[in-house]
């Protein structure tokens, strides 16, 4: 059998200019000793975020609450480089105002964190890396309260058409998979249209580390299809906070029909998602380590 190269973490990054890491609604102190702590990461391009987005985060609460020995002690949107190029991904400064309001006013508990958003494009990996550095490193980590030190566990969150685009062929490197599975972990959302099964069939080997979590109210709400109704000058109101509603309507964003064509996800079939990164000349090839 082929010898595996073992997945190694990055220990130096490059900050954006004026780059500050926030941690003003990250708990120091794990309310149960005897919890692991976890940090909820979700990496994504959230133009713009919707309702579906924040709820991934409560849908992961619920889930850690009632079937893990993890107690949250973090919740973070990491809004995608500019340099993705996908379809749709309107500048980053946009999202990332965004998602700052969609957390500020209906939440009490998410982050955003800028630091993929305003430089080059970062692999997923190297993103979780930033954050164990950030938390653990920097921030030090979390205390019981007895006073006792506790390393936190980064773990990505994420919907399950994101995950079976780790099946997908040139998508995902297996060193960072391994890394990504193997060292840090991730929660699962069921997608309409993307099913749980398929998309984690050939993860099996990190099983131990991947939590499926099932929607037990279907809303298929996504980004291409609230940017779909804008184009057409149709009401968004509801599906996404009325402030990220607000501001897209002070500012005419997501009026303009964008550089391709824009196809939903979680409805798509047989790989036609990884065949529309390639046709909007994404990187998606490129995004191996
Ligand atoms: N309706 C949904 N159900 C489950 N997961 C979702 C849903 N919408 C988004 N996600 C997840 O949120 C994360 C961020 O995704 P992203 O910003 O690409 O959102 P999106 O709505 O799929 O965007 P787009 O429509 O622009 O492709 C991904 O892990 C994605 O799987
Ligand atoms: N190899 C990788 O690290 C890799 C590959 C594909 C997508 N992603 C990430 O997944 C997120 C969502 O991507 P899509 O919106 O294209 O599904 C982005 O944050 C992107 O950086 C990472």
């Amino acid at each position: 059998m082929a010898t595996q190269t073992p997945a190694r973490r990055t220990s130096t990054f490059n900050n954006p200019p004026d780059y500050s890491f926030a941690s003003h609604r990250f708990h120091k102190t794990l309310r149960n000793s005897s919890k692991q702590p976890i940090v909820l990461v979700a990496c994504g391009s959230f133009s713009p975020v919707t309702y579906l987005h924040l709820r991934m985060f409560e849908m992961a609460k619920d889930y850690v609450r009632q079937n893990t020995d993890f107690e949250i002690v973090g919740g973070y949107l990491s809004p995608v480089s500019d340099k993705y190029k996908k379809p749709g991904l309107l500048n980053a400064h946009h999202r990332v105002h965004m998602c700052s309001l969609a957390a500020e006013q209906t939440s009490s508990w998410l982050m955003i964190d800028s630091w993929e958003a305003f430089q080059n494009y970062q692999r997923t990996a190297v993103v979780l890396d930033h954050f164990d550095y950030e938390i653990n490193t920097v921030l030090g980590g979390v205390h019981t309260q007895e006073g006792e030190h506790r390393n936190v566990r980064i773990m990505l969150l994420a919907g399950s058409d994101l995950i079976s685009t780790m099946s997908e062929p040139g998508v995902w490197s297996h060193t960072d998979l391994d890394h990504i599975l193997g060292r840090y972990g991730t929660f699962i959302i069921e997608r309409a249209g993307s099913g749980m099964d398929q998309a984690t069939d050939s993860l099996a080997r990190w099983r131990n580390n991947i939590y499926l979590i099932p929607q037990l109210i279907q809303n298929d709400v996504s980004s291409t299809k609230v940017r779909l109704f804008l184009r057409r000058g149709l009401s968004v109101r509801y599906l996404l906070p009325a402030a990220v509603v607000d501001y897209i309507e002070e500012n005419n964003l997501y009026l303009d029909d964008g550089p391709g064509p824009e196809k939903e996800k979680g409805k798509e079939k047989d790989g036609a998602a990884g065949k529309r990164d390639v046709d909007a000349g994404s990187s998606k090839k490129s995004m191996q380590s």
